[in-house]
Parts: C-alpha cells; structure tokens; sequence
C-alpha cells in the first residue's frame, strides 16, 4: 500500500502518532475480539442478522421515489461570476435556507487530489485484519479509531450497515485565518474563529453490500449535531438520501462534487435562518460505498447561541444559550433524535 499513499500524507503514521502507544499481547487480543464486531469480519454475503433489521417505518423504502439530483441545488463556484464573494454567498446562502444542503463544483481542490484520498481510504477498509486491529476501538472517546454501526453499541436498538474510520484533523483555525474578510450571513468572518470551529474530524463511512438494502439502512434519518459537513462520495454508487417536505431526495454523486450539508449548530447561530436537513445512507445490494465526511464543530466548551445580529423584534430568538458538549451528550443518548425546531 505504500506507493499508493498521497505524498503528503501518511495516514498510519498520523494515526498512530494520534492514537496509540504500541499494544501489548491482552491488548490486541481484546482488540481483536472487538473487531469481530465490523461488518466485514462477519458478514458472509449469506445470512443478515436481526439486529441489523430496522422497523417498517425507517426502513430504505422504495428508491423509485427518491428524486434526482436536480433537486439538490448545485453550486458552480469557478466560472466568471464564481471570482464574486458577494455572488457566491448568495448562491450558496438560498439553498441553505430551502434545504440545508447543496452540492458544489469547481471548489479549487485538485481532482487527483480527491480521486488519491479516496482511493486511500478505500484501501484502509481491505487491509488485513492484523494491521486494522491495531485502531479498533469500541470506545467512542477514542478519537481515532475503526469502529462499526454507531460505535455507541450500549445505546443502539438497531446496528448500521457500516464500518467507519474516524480521524481527528488538525485546527482549522489557520486556515480560517485566511482569505477575505467577508461577512457570510450578516457576520463576520471573525465569528466562525477559535471555539465554534474548533473540533475538525475526518469520518470515513464504509457500507458493504448487503443481503437485503430494504431492511438495513447504512445509517439512519438524522441531522448533524455539528456546525457544517462537508461531504465526498465515491464517483458512482447512491446511497445518500435528504428529506425535504415529507419526500426523500436521492443525492447523486457528481464526479468531484462536495455535498455541504448544514448542522444542528448553524441553525441555531444563525436563529433559524438556515437549516439543518435531516437525511440519511441506504445500502446496496451490489455494490460497496464510501463516503469522507469532514465535520466541523465547536468545542466542547463552547456555549452556543443565535448571533446577536440576526435577532430582532420580527426574528425573536428562537434557541436557548447551551454548552456544545450538554448538546452532545443528549444528540448521542437520544441515538440523533434530538429536536432543535
Ligand atoms: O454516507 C453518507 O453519504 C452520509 C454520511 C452521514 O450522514 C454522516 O456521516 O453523518
Ligand atoms: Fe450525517
């Protein structure tokens, strides 16, 4: 796998330097009895456990029903216009408001750049059970690590159909610093610094195919408890689903396309004005899927609120101040139930 890492990144390195002290012989053994719990440890194409099986009423559904693309505002960001700060945040604040999601292209990040990440993260997913057992982790306060399903087993009613790598990423914070001062929302750029931004993590969704996509689901109807996702998916298989009014919207991968999808806490910041949209991953029965979803959030610590600027006597505030890690805590114990309307 060597020769296929992107130059700049070497993953394993990154990750254990993150992560892990060497293990010890109990330590892999404990680690290796944990990772029987990943989907393709067990899964033998044949038979489908029960508790992968979902009730009727959140289960996948009939796909037909699902809309295309068009549906899911697609923002070119390159282009004559695409130069214009003013016109680009117009372009993307609309569909923010109407669906919490949109998909942009012309991005300025390098195609190869994309196609060798993904291809990397794939291979992560076929590695030999040895070599990934040394980052499985059952414990969800292990920030890097390979897990399974929701990784909070102890609360789950029902398994997801996915493995996942989870990475933590490094501050945002420098990036951030960069670029022009423009206000996105009526608020500064300063306003998005230091703690609403603070936590970066990279997760790599990984849905096998599976026996029967009508009864599983890769993960279920939710909206992102942090402040902004930003999503890539593999150039050729659906999985991704938004509802909007009632209806599911199939978001089909466009070929360097980033999904940006609003979280739980841009909706409260900006009092309501934009909105988080719940969605979710169906399986396939023929073909494997991945997914890189990059997660921006505040840190623990930080107590979010509707910005000031956006609340007036016709926009009262809608959202009580609250500490990101209270919010957190209730997201997870309610399995992403969690209602911010
Ligand atoms: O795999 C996908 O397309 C969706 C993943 C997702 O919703 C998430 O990781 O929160
Ligand atoms: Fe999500």
């Amino acid at each position: 796998m060597e020769g296929s890492l992107l130059p700049s990144i070497d993953l394993f390195s990154t990750m254990s330097s993150i992560a892990l002290p060497a293990l010890d012989h109990n330590q892999r053994i404990i680690h290796i009895e944990g990772m029987k719990k990943l989907i393709s440890s067990w899964y033998n194409g044949q038979t489908l456990l029960e508790t992968y099986i979902f009730p009727p009423d959140a289960r996948h559904g009939n796909l037909t029903t699902a809309h295309s693309r068009d549906n899911i505002p697609m923002i070119d960001l390159g282009g004559a216009e695409g130069g214009d700060q003013t016109y680009k945040i117009q372009k993307i604040l609309k569909p923010s408001q109407e669906f919490g999601f949109l998909q942009v292209v012309n991005h300025g990040i390098l195609e190869s750049l994309l196609n060798d990440t993904m291809g990397v993260f794939r291979e992560l997913f076929d590695l030999p059970e040895e070599e990934k057992a040394n980052f499985y982790f059952d414990d969800p306060k292990k920030n890097c690590r390979f897990s399974t399903s929701s990784g909070y087993f102890d609360l789950e009613d029902v398994r997801f159909w996915r493995d996942y790598l989870r990475l933590p990423c490094h501050p945002l914070k420098e990036c951030l610093q960069q670029g022009p001062q423009q206000p996105r929302l009526g608020l500064g750029t300063a306003y998005f610094r230091d703690e609403l931004c603070h936590n970066v993590t990279l997760t790599v969704n990984h849905y096998l195919p599976c026996l029967d996509p009508s009864l599983t689901l890769g993960m279920p109807k939710h909206c992102d408890p942090n402040l902004i996702t930003i999503l890539l998916q593999e150039g050729h298989v659906n999985g991704l689903q938004v509802f909007k009014d009632g209806e599911r919207i199939s978001v089909e991968p466009i070929s360097q396309a980033l999904v940006v999808n609003i979280g739980h806490q841009l909706q409260i910041i900006s009092n309501g004005k934009l909105k988080s949209a719940e969605h979710r991953a169906v399986t396939s029965s023929s073909h494997s899927r991945t997914s890189t979803a990059f997660f921006i959030a505040p840190s623990d610590d930080c107590i979010v609120e509707p910005a000031e600027a956006l609340i007036s006597a016709s926009n009262p505030q809608h959202y009580k101040p609250f500490q990101y890690k209270e919010f957190f805590i209730n997201y997870v114990m309610k399995q992403g139930k969690t209602e911010v309307y």
